[in-house]
């Protein structure tokens, strides 16, 4: 229970509704209909959505289109890394898409994140104010990278959280609204790129819940008490037994 007694942060004053809508829950599922199940599961409580790689290849735009029809926020998660012509067109499709959110790989160098935020402009600006402009994020480290495979395997050295920084202030750089990252980096983010620039944290995971793939971990609590702006969680409600009463508890435990 010692987390409990930590300060949530941001999340200050907030009602049940508003931090929902600071919660991102990834619809990592192989079709329509089965991220449906969860949907329906979860009806009335303003989460964010994601729809990532596994659910997008199945099922393209449409998907998200249905989710926007039904009032939700909708975080793209493609993670895009080529060349920046081509992230530039990435960027055009996904933003005439309506997504609230899309990412990329701040990998990919300084000048592919400028063509994925002109390839995002472009879209906006031939809309005509049809479309609201998305936040557009960078992923720095995965959550899934310790600092062994950091090291070792990939071969970029020194520490986690400097390999982070360096990446977020690239992002920042290239004009971007902020990155992905875990709970355990975003404080020094915040200090070293200003507090406006946004943070989203995977990586979390309630009090004794199974880490699975995840290396860089905190509670909900935790990474709100850091200051992240929003977390995503996915197994540890996707995968109870009941989701929403799990997503209810985490909500009770950070309000
Ligand atoms: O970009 C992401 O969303 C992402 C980046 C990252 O570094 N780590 C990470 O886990 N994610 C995504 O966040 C979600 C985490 O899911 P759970 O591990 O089930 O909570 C998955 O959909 C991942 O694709």
């Amino acid at each position: 229970m010692a987390e409990l007694q930590q300060p949530a942060g941001v999340l200050k004053g907030k009602t049940a509704a508003e931090i929902a809508e600071r919660i991102i829950i990834p619809l990592d599922y192989p079709s329509a209909q089965a991220a449906s199940g969860l949907l329906e599961k979860l009806r009335g409580i303003p989460c964010y959505m994601k729809v990532g790689m596994q659910l997008f290849y199945a099922e393209g735009p449409a998907f998200v289109r249905s989710l926007k029809e039904q009032g939700y926020k909708v975080f793209v998660d493609l993670k895009m890394h080529d060349i920046p012509n081509t992230v530039a067109g990435g960027a055009d499709s996904i933003t005439r898409l309506g997504a609230d959110m899309f990412n990329v790989h701040a990998a990919g160098g300084k000048a592919m994140m400028e063509a994925a935020r002109e390839g995002m402009e472009r879209a906006l600006g031939q809309s005509a104010g049809a479309l609201k402009r998305p936040l557009l994020i960078a992923v720095t480290q995965l959550t899934s990278t310790s600092q062994t495979v950091m090291n070792k395997e990939i071969g970029i050295p020194g520490t986690v959280e400097e390999a982070v920084l360096r990446y977020a202030s690239l992002t920042r750089g290239a004009g971007l609204d902020g990155v992905v990252a875990s709970p355990l980096e975003v404080a020094a983010i915040k200090n070293a790129v200003g507090s406006q620039f946004v943070t989203v944290t995977p990586g979390v995971r309630p009090a004794g819940a199974d880490k699975g793939d995840q290396s860089r971990v905190m509670t909900p609590r935790e990474a709100f008490g850091q200051g992240t702006d929003f977390i995503v969680m996915g197994r540890p409600i996707t995968a109870a037994p009941d989701p929403r009463q799990a997503l209810e508890t985490i909500l009770k435990e950070l309000s």
